[in-house]
């Protein structure tokens, strides 16, 4: 496909998009913003005036319109290069059963919509612990990667309540897809990135998305170095304050 055209071609409906090896419910889409839209996101992040970024030890991040206080939003609305074409292309998006109620993912959260944007910056070799994103947000994550590839981990918890620390689940994100979780997979399970410098042994048999990849992504020796990567997580925040 080009890449550089004005929109990318996306799937009928969002059955087609799902990940099947996973418990419910994720969804997986290469492409779903194009290289020009990729880079004019990169380049609005880059532009942020300084204060926005909050540098932690290793990663640093912007959150917009603002920080949660005491899992609360203050009411503001997201910039537009925030709305403009990721949520509006994420909400044209719909499930079969769905398509006769016109309903998309966030079609049973609060705001019918995500008000929140965390953008996170992993230089190579640097990842998140496994975690839950917790009781602030309507359980639905949608993550549009930029930049490069990298592997989410998803972790169980173990019978005695430690974190099994192998995950029992890997999902590869390309640059420019989006990657929905919900349900499940947000209550019950964590998430996390590992610390290293290359991805390795991507395989089909390793990778829960390995048949939705871009048609042609090659991962030679199945390896993944690891560049810069930037990932942009909406989440709908359910208790706003005015
Ligand atoms: O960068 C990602 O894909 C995951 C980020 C994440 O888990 C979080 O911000 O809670
Ligand atoms: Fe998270």
């Amino acid at each position: 496909m080009d890449t550089s055209s004005s929109r990318p071609l996306l799937p009928q409906s969002l059955d087609e998009a799902r990940i099947f090896q996973l418990p419910r419910a994720a969804f997986y889409i290469s492409e779903f913003i194009t290289e020009d839209e990729e880079k004019l996101l990169l380049e609005k992040i880059a532009s942020a005036p300084k204060p926005r970024w909050k540098q932690l030890t290793r990663r640093r991040l912007q959150t917009w319109p603002s920080d949660l206080i005491n899992n609360k939003l203050v009411d503001a609305p997201l910039p537009s290069w925030l709305e403009e074409p990721i949520v509006t292309r994420l909400l044209s998006l719909h499930l079969k059963e769905d398509v006769a109620s016109q309903s998309h993912i966030f079609w049973d959260s609060p705001h019918k919509r995500p008000n929140h944007v965390l953008i996170n910056e992993y230089p190579p070799g640097i990842g998140i612990m496994p975690h839950k994103d917790g009781a602030a947000y309507h359980p639905v994550v949608a993550t549009v990667s930029l930049g490069a590839s990298i592997c989410l981990n998803i972790h169980e918890m173990k019978e005695e309540g430690t974190l099994n620390r192998t995950p029992t689940w890997r999902i590869l994100q390309e640059p420019r897809s989006l990657l929905i979780t919900t349900s499940d997979l947000y209550t019950d399970y964590l998430h996390g990135i590992d610390d290293i410098m290359e991805d390795i042994e991507l395989s089909e048999q390793t990778v829960a998305n390995w048949s939705l990849l871009q048609p042609g992504s090659t991962f030679h020796d199945g390896k993944n170095p690891r560049q810069t990567r930037t990932s942009l997580t909406y989440r709908d925040v359910l208790s706003v304050s005015s």
